[in-house]
């Protein structure tokens, strides 16, 4: 097969079959130094031969043989791929209409072994655990299923396997619902208004599929850890150019420097520790109002500090307040709870929160999908002031009765936006309508991104007191400018071969590379890998334990490049990222932003090149001009004029415009808006991977 039959493949909307088969880890524990297999299962119709293979084996990212295969109706043997490093991918991807793909039992690795009828829905796949064979089975609740959408998940093993059969995840969508949100993140349950996040797994004891055995190694403890920090970049100081204005009433007046926050000597302490010596705008307006017990919506450009502008006068009210070290009771009743769509993004933030708690008696909890629910209790009951949750995992531990609602005097929405849109805003809905949580009237709402689509404003409402203030950073939902970006018109049938001449041209400088389904970003770190290009991916079939190793070669910088989806693309804070690369432009202007904005943060510089195939980008033609200009950046001419030839209803920015202006939706519809062509607007992202 031909390297675009592949491609072809993958942007089949309708192909439903993808069904890797994952070979057993080979991980002796933790996070460290796991080599995994991963076999697709399908047969091979491209071969790369053996010197390829080898190639692959020892550069980290084994490669298996093929992808795309359409027809894939005979048994597959599995090969024994191991590889050294960290992705082995084995024969095949994109395989399409097999049915009885059977899997042999490996050699003494302990492959899993596949039964029949590999590419049945996920409801078939979650069955489909017939024998597990790994010790941390025993460990588990045996409630805790993972569920969903995407299909069952492998247990994460750590021993040798007993040649197990096992159903594969990665299903098509088609037995319990679909996921299908933003961030790939939503899956649907069984009934009509019954979701789970995929960013937690679906953690409820009520899904099938198999248990969740994955124990996070514990963060460092030690202070230099702690407090280890990236540099502050050339641009920082000019944020206090940016224009602000907080709209609402009665708005307190912004603070200038640390000292005026009043906070105690322990967070100053902290503070200065964490390298932080002057405040960013965002911090400047939103601590005196956080501390003045003001309800707040915030918006301001991704990686200019709004971790630290609520965390901060958060913990001040704490340590006001005379918060007691809390111990270990069954049912915890913390006093704050802090949410964000994805597993790594809500890790990263109670690291911050440890961070900054450093030596107080505050304890920051950290639960999410993906890892053993008795673990996410375990660390619950040991006693817990703030709580840091993604929503599905939350709902799961407050219905087992881990966790009380009734202290709760804070709660944050980060990535508000996506906290709140068709993917996590109904479980949002329920955790303010569980029993014990403190009206809205009693609790303080805040809610911080980059972006903030009007609609979704509207919404959040419903969460925060009526006199709540707007803070708008510079142009909301508008681009960091110190990120320099390019657009490239390319093709889809010419993607591989820019991405691959832009790759060799950075060398080894950190990349994202954002691609639009789980099942390319494999397909794409595959290729890489191929192409003696280290790489790793991260999206949400991927195992808990495997997206955090990739996360973390990234960060070390044992993998430079990153495959990535949107799950990657809102809030992570990875040091010395130079590149982001839209392989494929989002279905929303407001992804892009958030995607670019893993690079040039906190005042240093970056670097986002995006392919915009006319084909299938021609919607964001306007948001994107829009978008380049307000960030002062050049816009191609072909751009312009793809942009002003499509007609998009309700687009109404002025292109050109760099005015900043605010978008409090309670002053009425802005004209100055990004988000003219906001989430609702844009093609439902239901649709995009719903053959996923
Ligand atoms: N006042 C400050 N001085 C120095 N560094 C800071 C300051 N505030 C934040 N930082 C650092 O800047 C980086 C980005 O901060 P943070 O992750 O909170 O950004 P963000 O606005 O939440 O971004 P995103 O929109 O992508 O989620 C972090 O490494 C953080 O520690």
């Amino acid at each position: 097969m031909g390297d675009e039959d592949w491609e072809a493949e993958i942007i089949k909307p309708h192909m439903s079959s993808y069904v890797p088969v994952f070979e057993k880890d080979r991980y002796s524990s933790g996070a460290n130094g796991d080599t995994f297999n991963r076999t697709p299962a399908s047969s091979s119709e491209m071969d790369d031969g053996p010197s390829r293979r080898d190639h692959f084996m020892r550069s980290g990212f084994a490669s298996g043989r093929s992808m795309g295969n359409r027809d894939a109706g005979e048994s597959n043997k599995r090969e024994n791929t191991s590889t050294m490093g960290g992705f082995g991918v084995g024969k095949s991807f994109g395989n399409r209409g097999f049915s009885n793909n059977k899997f042999e039992e490996g050699d003494s690795s302990g492959f899993w072994r596949e039964s029949n009828n590999d590419c049945e829905d996920n409801q078939t796949r979650s069955r489909g655990f017939s024998k597990r064979g790994d010790s941390e089975y025993e460990q588990d609740e045996g409630t805790q299923r993972t569920g969903g959408l995407f299909g069952s998940r492998r247990p994460a093993l750590s021993g040798t396997g007993n040649g197990d059969t096992y159903q594969s995840r990665s299903g098509s969508g088609s037995g319990r619902g679909g996921y299908k949100g933003l961030n790939e993140e939503v899956v649907t349950g069984s009934g009509k208004n019954s979701w789970k996040s995929d960013a937690e797994g679906g953690e409820s004891g009520d899904t099938q599929g198999p248990k969740v055995t994955y124990i996070p190694p514990p963060p460092p403890e030690d202070e230099d850890s702690i407090f280890a920090h990236y540099q502050t970049g050339i641009n920082f100081d000019k944020y206090d150019t940016i224009l602000v204005e907080v709209s609402g009433h009665d708005a307190p007046p912004a603070i200038l420097t640390f000292e005026e926050a009043n906070l105690c000597q322990t967070l100053n302490n902290n503070i200065a520790k964490a390298g932080y010596t002057k405040l960013t705008p965002v911090q400047k307006y939103s601590i005196p109002i956080i501390l003045a017990g003001r309800d707040l919506m915030a918006c301001a450009q991704t990686g200019s500090g709004k971790t630290a502008a609520f965390l901060l006068p958060i913990l001040a009210h704490m340590m006001r307040d005379g918060i007691t070290a809390s111990r270990f009771k069954e049912l915890q009743e913390p006093g704050c709870i802090i949410v964000a769509p994805t597993r790594e993004l809500i890790n990263q933030i109670y690291l911050e929160a440890r961070k900054f708690s450093f030596g107080t008696c505050v304890r920051a909890v950290v639960i999410y999908g993906g890892t053993q629910l008795g673990h996410s209790i375990r660390q619950i009951v040991q006693g817990c002031n703030i709580l840091c949750a993604t929503p599905g995992r939350l709902m799961d531990i407050i219905g087992k009765e881990k966790i009380g609602l009734r202290q709760v005097k804070y709660l944050v929405l980060d990535e508000a936006d996506r906290m709140l849109d068709m993917g996590f805003g109904p479980e949002m809905k329920k955790l303010i309508s569980c029993p014990g949580m403190p009206s809205k009237e009693q609790r303080q709402t805040l809610m911080f991104s980059a972006t903030f689509p009007e609609e979704i404003q509207r919404l959040a409402g419903e969460f925060l007191k009526s006199n709540y203030l707007f803070v708008a950073v510079g142009q909301v939902g508008g681009a960091c400018r110190d990120v320099q970006q390019t657009i490239l018109q390319v093709g889809q049938y010419s993607k591989r071969e820019k991405l691959v001449e832009i790759l060799r041209n950075i060398g080894d400088e950190r990349t994202m590379v954002f691609v639009e389904t789980k099942k390319k970003a494999d397909f794409i770190a595959t290729f890489l890998c191929q192409e003696k290009i280290s790489t790793t991916s991260i999206h949400g079939d991927r195992e808990q334990r495997e997206r955090e190793q990739a996360l973390g070669d990234f960060r070390c910088g044992k993998c430079p490049v990153l495959v990535a989806t949107s799950v990657a693309a809102r809030g992570l804070d990875i040091e010395n990222v130079q590149h982001v690369i839209n392989f494929d432009l989002p279905s929303t202007i407001d992804e892009y932003v958030h995607r670019i904005g893993r690079t040039g943060r906190c005042g240093n510089t970056g670097r986002a090149i995006s392919f915009f195939d006319p084909e299938s980008d021609s919607h964001l033609a306007q948001p994107l001009v829009k978008v380049l200009s307000d960030a002062q950046q050049d816009v191609p001419a072909w751009l312009e004029e793809i942009a002003f030839s499509a007609y998009v209803p309700g687009f109404s920015g002025n292109a050109r415009g760099n005015v900043f202006a605010s978008v409090d939706t309670r002053k009425g519809k802005s004209t100055l808006n990004t988000a003219g062509f906001s989430s609702s607007q844009a093609p439902n992202p239901v649709d995009d991977e719903s053959w996923d």
